[in-house]
C-alpha cells in the first residue's frame, strides 16, 4: 500500500516536473537601497518590482509564509538555501463547517517577491500540483534564484531591512534607482488592502460567538477558532464594532501588514470597547501592537523586526496554558513591536518578553482589572512553525465560555510537557542598533 502511494506520486511529481522549471532565461538583480546589487536569473513572473527587503529564517512552510498578508509589500528572502522541493498545493477546499476556505494562510500570494539561493526545479510531495516556479508565474509574483542569500542576510541583519527592487529581464540594464525612486510600503494602510470589505461568518452554529477584527487575518487563526467550536464573524478592520458587541462573547484582533499607526483609528474604538465591555479579548502580533495603542503605549520601528519559526519568548506571567518562567518557541513574523514603558499603563503587564533581543512579545490585562485581554506579538496559530503557544486559543475559547454563558471548559493539551519552569528566571536587557 505504502510502495503504491509513494510510486503513484512520484508519477505525479514528475508530470507536474517536467513543464514547471523555472523561467532561467531572464537575468535579475536585485538592488538595495543602501547601494547593493545581487545578480541572478529571475523565476516566476517577468516583472520589476520595488518593495521592503526583509529575510526569514524558516526551513519550512515558504507557501505559508508567502499566502501570510502581513508580508505585503515585502521582498522575503529565505535563508533556507533550497526552496521549492515540495511544490505548492492546490489552495481550496471543501467548503464545510470547520472548514475556512483555503488550505494555506490567504487566497494567493501575499509578498511582492521571492529571493531564493537556490529554487527547487523538480518538486515532491503527495499534495503539490505545481511548482514554486509556475505558482509565481501564475500569480504574477517575480522572484530571482542563484543569488548568495547568506550575503543578503548578513547586510540586512546589519544595516536592518532595507528598500529594495526587483529588476529583471531588460530592467537589468538600468542603472540601479536613486533613492528618492525607492518605494516604501509601509508608508500605505496596507491593511486596508488586505482586510475583507464585507462582514462574513464561519461555523455559524458554535457555541460561542466571536468577532474578528481582520487586519489580514492568517487563515490558520481563523482554523484555531473555528476548530474549537467557535462561531467566527470576521470584520473588516475599521468595523465600529462597538456597535454589535453585544452580540457576541469574545473579540479577537488578527495580525495583518504594514505600520501600526495606520491603524490608530481602531485602536481608539478599541479604548472605548475596553473601557465599556468586559468579556475577553486577544489579540496576534499586529491585534496585540493595537491593544498595546489602546492600552497608551507606543508601537515602533524596530530596525530589524523577527521573522522565523525559532523565536524564544519567556513567559513573565501565568495564565491558562501559560506558565511563568518557561520559555517557548515561536514563529514570528513583525518588523514593529510595543515599546517597554515603565512603569507600565495602569491595569496592564508584561507576558512576554523576547530572550534574543529583549522586546515585548507580549501583554496582558492585571489581575485586579476586571478584564481578560491578552496580546502576543509572536504567532501561537504558527503555520508554519512550532506550536508551543497554541493553546493559547483554548485559554481564550475557554474565558469566552467561561463569561457569564458557563459553558464548560475545554481541556487544554500540555503541549510542552517536558520543559521545567525557571522562577525568577529573566532575560538580561540588551540594546540591538544597527552598525554604523
Ligand atoms: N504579522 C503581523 O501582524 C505584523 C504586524 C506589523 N505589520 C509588524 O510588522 O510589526
Amino acid at each position: 500500500m505504502i510502495s503504491r502511494t509513494i510510486f503513484r506520486n512520484q508519477v505525479i511529481c514528475r508530470r507536474f516536473a517536467t513543464h514547471a522549471g523555472p523561467n532561467t532565461s531572464l537575468p535579475a538583480v536585485l538592488h538595495l537601497k543602501s547601494g547593493q546589487s545581487f545578480s541572478g536569473r529571475s523565476f516566476g513572473a517577468p516583472k520589476s518590482i520595488f518593495g521592503e527587503t526583509v529575510f526569514s529564517t524558516s526551513i519550512t512552510s515558504y507557501t505559508e509564509s508567502m499566502t501570510d498578508p502581513s508580508y505585503r509589500g515585502q521582498i522575503l528572502v529565505f535563508t533556507t538555501p533550497l526552496i521549492g522541493n515540495y511544490g505548492v498545493p492546490l489552495n481550496k477546499t471543501p467548503i464545510d463547517s470547520q472548514d475556512v476556505g483555503v488550505i494555506l494562510e490567504s487566497e494567493g500570494i501575499q509578498c511582492s517577491a521571492v529571493v531564493v539561493a537556490d529554487v527547487a526545479e523538480k518538486f515532491s510531495h503527495h499534495a503539490a500540483v505545481e511548482s514554486l516556479a509556475s505558482w509565481c508565474r501564475r500569480s504574477n509574483v517575480p522572484g530571482i534564484t542563484g543569488v548568495d542569500t547568506r550575503e543578503i542576510t548578513r547586510l540586512l541583519r546589519d544595516q536592518g531591512t532595507t528598500l529594495g527592487r526587483l529588476a529583471v529581464g531588460a530592467d537589468t540594464s538600468a542603472p540601479s534607482p536613486t533613492a528618492e525612486q525607492y518605494w516604501d510600503p509601509t508608508t500605505e494602510n496596507l491593511v486596508d488592502q488586505v482586510s475583507t470589505k464585507a462582514p462574513y461568518h464561519l461555523n455559524p452554529s458554535g457555541d460561542v460567538k466571536i468577532a474578528v477584527l481582520d487586519f489580514g487575518a492568517k487563515a490558520n487563526i481563523l482554523r484555531s477558532l473555528v476548530r474549537r467550536n467557535a462561531a467566527v464573524t470576521v470584520l473588516p478592520w475599521n468595523f465600529d464594532f462597538n456597535a454589535v458587541r453585544d452580540q457576541f462573547h469574545g473579540l479577537f484582533l488578527s495580525n495583518g501588514p504594514g505600520a501600526p499607526g495606520h491603524c490608530m483609528e481602531a485602536a481608539m474604538k478599541l479604548r472605548k470597547t475596553l473601557q465599556e465591555w468586559d468579556k475577553p479579548v486577544f489579540g496576534i502580533c499586529m491585534g496585540h501592537q493595537i491593544i498595546g495603542m489602546a492600552a497608551g503605549l507606543e508601537a515602533y520601528r524596530m530596525t530589524f523586526g523577527n521573522r522565523g519559526h525559532n523565536q524564544p519568548v519567556l513567559a513573565l506571567a501565568s495564565s491558562g496554558s501559560i506558565k511563568a518562567g518557561r520559555v517557548y518557541v515561536t514563529s514570528q513574523n513583525h518588523q514593529y513591536a510595543l515599546r517597554l514603558s515603565d512603569p507600565f499603563p495602569e491595569g496592564w503587564e508584561p507576558f512576554f518578553i523576547n530572550c534574543n533581543d529583549s522586546s515585548v512579545e507580549g501583554i496582558k490585562s492585571t489581575a485586579g482589572s476586571g478584564r481578560k485581554v491578552w496580546g502576543v506579538q509572536f504567532h501561537p496559530e504558527s503555520a508554519g512553525g512550532p506550536l508551543d503557544t497554541i493553546e493559547m486559543f483554548t485559554d481564550f475559547i475557554n474565558e469566552c465560555r467561561a463569561h457569564k454563558l458557563l459553558l464548560p471548559k475545554i481541556t487544554p493539551v500540555d503541549v510542552t510537557p517536558g520543559l521545567k519552569t525557571v522562577p525568577g528566571f529573566t532575560v538580561p536587557r540588551r540594546e540591538v542598533t544597527a552598525v554604523a
